[in-house]
Parts: C-alpha cells; sequence; structure tokens
C-alpha cells in the first residue's frame, strides 16, 4: 500500500477560480497550471488590479498536518522572503485561505535550465559562460547573506523572457550561524556532494559541488556521476568517479576539477569562482537571443 503522502499527493489542489490575499485586499484569477513540485501546484497568477501575472504555488493545507511540514515550509518562505537580487526569483506574498497555503513568485515565462538542456543537450562554450555566471553571482550572493541553497539543480534554474537565469525553490536552504557545520539534510539534493552522503558535516561547499555539475552538463550534456541506479551515482560520487572530455577547454576542465574536489575545503569559494579565468577565457555574451533554446546560436 501507498505511503499515505504518496495517495494524497496524488489529488491536485482545490483552486478557486479566483484566489482572495485577504490581508492585502488582492484578487487573483487562476490562469494555467504551470506544474508541480513536491506537495505544491503552480499556477499563473494574474492580479485582478494591475494585470500584472506571478507564479502562484499552491499547497494545500491538508499537505501540512505535521508540524514539521508546517516549520519546513515556514523555513522556505522565512529565507527567501528577504531576498532581493537579479538572479534570484523574487518571493512576492505569502497567504492562506480556508483551502490552500499560496505563495507567489516572479514568473519565469521561459521555464527553466532543465528543459533548454532537454531540448540542446551540451550547449556552446559563451552560452555555458553566460549561464553559470549568472548562477555564480546568485550563490555568492546567498553565502554572503549566509545561506546555502542546498538543492542547485537545473528544474531550479528558472529563465525569464530575457533567458536571464533565477534561483528558485529554497526548500533545502538553510543558514549558517559562524563556522558550524550542518549534520542533517531533510531531503535528497539533486548534486548531492560527498561530504552529504558521508554525513561528515556540510556547509557552503555543497553549492560550489553542485555549481560544478551544472557547468558540466551544460558543456558536455550529461551530469558527470550519471549511472544507471542511484546506488551506482552514489558510489561514483563517493569515488570521485568522473572524466572530463577531451573536447573541454582547459580553461574549463580546470575550473570542473576545482569544483567537483572531493576535499570541500579545496574547492573554491563562490567569490573565487566568480574571478575564474574560464570566464575570462572566451568569449561572454551579454544577452542571449530565445532562439537559443531551441537551436545553437551564431554569435556575430
Ligand atoms: C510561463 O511560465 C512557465 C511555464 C511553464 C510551462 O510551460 N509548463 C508546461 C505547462 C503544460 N504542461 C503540459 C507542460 C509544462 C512552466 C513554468 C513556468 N514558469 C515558472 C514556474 C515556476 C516559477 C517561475 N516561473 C517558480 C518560481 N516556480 N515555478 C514552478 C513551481 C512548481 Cl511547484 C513547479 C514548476 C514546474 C517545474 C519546472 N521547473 O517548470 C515550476
Amino acid at each position: 500500500p501507498q505511503k499515505s503522502s504518496q495517495r494524497k499527493e496524488k489529488a491536485p489542489p482545490e483552486v478557486p477560480a479566483v484566489i482572495t490575499d485577504k490581508e492585502r485586499g488582492t484578487y487573483y484569477e487562476k490562469g494555467r497550471f504551470l506544474g508541480k513540485g513536491g506537495f505544491a501546484h503552480c499556477y499563473e497568477l494574474t492580479n485582478r488590479t494591475t494585470r500584472e501575472i506571478v507564479a502562484g504555488k499552491v499547497v494545500p493545507k491538508s499537505m501540512l498536518v505535521k508540524q514539521y511540514q508546517r516549520d519546513k515550509m515556514a523555513q522556505e518562505v522565512h529565507i527567501h522572503r528577504e531576498l532581493c537580487h537579479p538572479n534570484i526569483v523574487k518571493l512576492f506574498h505569502f497567504f492562506e485561505d480556508s483551502l490552500n497555503v499560496y505563495i507567489t513568485l516572479e514568473l519565469c515565462a521561459r521555464r527553466s535550465l532543465m528543459e533548454l538542456h532537454k531540448r540542446r543537450k551540451a550547449v556552446t562554450e559563451p552560452e555555458a559562460r553566460y549561464f553559470t555566471h549568472q548562477v555564480v553571482e546568485g550563490v555568492l550572493y546567498l553565502h554572503d547573506l549566509k545561506i546555502i541553497h542546498r538543492d542547485m539543480k537545473l528544474g531550479n534554474l528558472f529563465l525569464n523572457d530575457d533567458l536571464v537565469v533565477k534561483i528558485g525553490d529554497f526548500g533545502l536552504a538553510t543558514t549558517v550561524d559562524g563556522d558550524e557545520r550542518k549534520k542533517t539534510l531533510c531531503g535528497t539534493p539533486n548534486y548531492i556532494a560527498p561530504e552529504v552522503l558521508n554525513k561528515m558535516g556540510h556547509s557552503f561547499e555543497v553549492d560550489i559541488w553542485a555549481v560544478g555539475c551544472i557547468l558540466y552538463i551544460l558543456l558536455f550534456g550529461q551530469p558527470p556521476f550519471e549511472s544507471k541506479s542511484l546506488e551506482e551515482t552514489y558510489s561514483r560520487i563517493r569515488h570521485n568517479n568522473y572524466t572530463i572530455p577531451s573536447i573541454s577547454s582547459q580553461p574549463a576542465a580546470s575550473l570542473i576539477r576545482k569544483m567537483l574536489d572531493p576535499e570541500p575545503t579545496r574547492r573554491p569559494t563562490a567569490k573565487q569562482v566568480h574571478r575564474d579565468i574560464f570566464f575570462k577565457s572566451g568569449f561572454m555574451p551579454t544577452r542571449l537571443p530565445v532562439s537559443c533554446l531551441t537551436m545553437v546560436p551564431k554569435f556575430g
């Protein structure tokens, strides 16, 4: 028999055609379904007064029965609502009605790097430079605020109409006090670092590891530790068993090796990645045409 949460997850939430944020007296018209993740379903919501369209995450209260589930959601909102940066998805409001909890967020109309990756596989080095540089700017902002994202992955790297990258989904994020090493992580990051697998305590370096995986996928079209099974993947991560294709440029290979160092303290900080020669070793587009979502761009 299915676990109770799985059974409940199947039922889409009851969402009224007009959603009311009572506190602010704001009314949203529910638009098309955008997707789902965890307990949330996401819809386009149109503000009735301003006609602005936002991404609305809807979580049925029936899914937030256990205190730890409410606490996790409160932690996600508490961290995310304070953030303001061009490469971080903006969280606008958090409110509830009798049925659901709602979070309104910056709409990123071109979905995420996951869909671009599925369509293009490996992208050109200038595109990889362009996207990774923006991700690193966002990570630098978070780390300066003592926040670890802990679930950096292509599906959480959203794209707006100008193909600006925006880090979203702070469901696994946490704050660090002083030099503490985090001991627990409730959830399963996609690009999980070895120190998390070995439960050795982890910190900011786990985000650098994930950025290393993201740069690797953008350049070579598949994850560095990809395997048939999760156990095999975890074993390859533990043994740092990956190869960099010979087609790689030297600056790219060198930066990836540093970010995928099995020893967290040897990995570069976000600041050091931001200054790495890889970002100066070739053409860095200031913007990308939306044609990049489907085909190799012709740079002038
Ligand atoms: C117009 O903006 C979007 C469109 C679509 C889209 O076209 N989805 C289609 C809808 C139809 N079905 C059949 C295929 C996917 C998907 C996402 C959009 N934008 C969009 C979606 C957004 C956000 C910003 N902006 C944020 C922030 N959180 N979420 C969010 C939240 C959840 Cl719970 C689930 C998903 C889906 C997974 C994914 N990575 O797309 C996304």
